[in-house]
């Protein structure tokens, strides 16, 4: 037996809060939003146009006052997290929190501390790459061990361009954070170390960022990733990745829909931004959470479903050390995590 509908509360509706907020309210069954906090009135206003029913709030301990949610998705930018967390675990709520969990490894290891007090693991973190349907093809070939043992992964994170906020570490905590979590959870494996090298300088980047980069990473089973991050590429949005067996390899990310071969050339499209080309893993990160949601509120399941907080502590981890490897280019940082709680195992 589950809940009944679950009574969504969208903390955040700015870019991937408004995403979501159509998301839940066209393509999700199970639940609706019925509150938006949002401090910024034209954009709540806006939010609510789009979610019939929904209430509007300044601040998420009025929505929880009011009694209007059952569960929150938290869109505010990172170094908010933590304000909002805290309530919403305070209230037992469950959470989609978009990644990252918080921005350090101090701040997300009080959220842990404040969700092992709550009795449950309650937060889910939006890490949505594990839900796109490439990835976990992937990773079955991976664990199916059909073309050997996984040797090395060559990837590339490419935007289009990036918003005048985007900063020089961001490359780390805002954009490679995906790769952090998605890459050791494909492997099978720890992150171990970072190194970070830095090629020829794009003269198309804005003038406060020194990219692309190159990110090398050693993981715990022996595994090599090389990974381009560029966030100036102008052609638009990719995600590719290449996997190095010992007898195959495969490739995943690289054509956006229809392929055209016309008057002597042939074509494929290409995603604009992440919108579109992780929209098949949103829906289904956002509906495999309502799913664990209703059955954690019915006392029938785990209200998590995909990455939990201890996956957003690790990243944290993870990030603080690739922050350090882009300020040494070319010196290797290890990355070491404390015991993992049992609560966690
Ligand atoms: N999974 C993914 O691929 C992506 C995830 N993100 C993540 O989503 C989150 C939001 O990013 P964006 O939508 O790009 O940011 P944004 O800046 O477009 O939107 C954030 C919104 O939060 C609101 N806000 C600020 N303080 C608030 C508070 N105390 N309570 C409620 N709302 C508050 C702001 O007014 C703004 O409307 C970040 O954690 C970001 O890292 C962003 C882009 C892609
Ligand atoms: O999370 C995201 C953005 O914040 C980030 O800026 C992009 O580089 C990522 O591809 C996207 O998924």
């Amino acid at each position: 037996m589950t809940a009944a509908e679950l009574r969504i509360g969208v903390i955040g509706a700015g870019a991937m809060g408004s995403d979501h907020i159509k998301r839940i309210t066209r393509r999700i069954s199970g639940a609706r939003v019925s509150a938006v906090v949002e401090p910024d009135e034209t954009r709540a206003q806006t939010a609510v146009q789009n979610a019939p029913g929904a209430q509007a709030f300044g601040r998420i301990e009025d929505a929880l006052e009011a009694g209007a949610v059952d569960a929150v998705l938290i869109a505010t930018p990172g170094f908010l997290h933590e304000a909002v967390l805290l309530p919403a675990l305070e209230a037992k709520l469950p959470i989609l929190c978009e990644k990252p969990l918080t921005p350090d490894p101090e701040s997300s290891w009080r959220v842990l501390e404040a969700e092992q007090a709550s009795g449950a693991r309650r937060i889910q973190v939006g890490f949505m790459r594990r839900f796109d349907p490439e990835y976990r093809q992937l990773r079955e070939l991976v664990s199916a061990g059909t073309a050997g043992e996984l040797l090395m992964v060559r990837a590339a994170h490419r935007n289009a361009s990036v918003p005048e906020q985007y900063q020089q570490d961001m490359l780390i905590t805002d954009s490679v954070v995906h790769e952090l979590d998605v890459l050791p959870w494909l492997a099978g494996a720890e992150l171990r170390s970072l190194e970070v090298k830095l090629p020829r300088r794009n003269s198309l980047t804005p003038e406060r960022l020194q990219e692309p980069i190159l990110v090398l990473m050693e993981l715990s089973n022996g595994v090599l990733v090389d990974l381009e991050m560029n966030v100036s590429v102008q052609f638009g949005y990719q995600v590719t990745t290449e996997a190095v067996f010992e007898s195959g390899v495969a490739r995943i990310g690289e054509n956006a829909g229809l392929q055209l071969w016309q008057a002597g050339r042939t074509g494929t499209g290409v995603d604009a931004d992440f919108t579109t080309r992780f929209a098949t893993a949103y829906d289904e990160q956002v509906q495999r959470w309502v799913d664990a949601a209703r059955a954690g509120l019915a006392g029938t399941g785990s209200f998590v479903d995909g990455p939990d907080a201890w996956d957003g502590y690790r990243v944290a981890v993870a990030c603080q050390q690739g922050v350090k490897a882009l300020h040494a280019p070319g010196t290797r940082v290890e990355v070491e995590l404390p015991e993992r709680p049992a609560f966690y195992r």
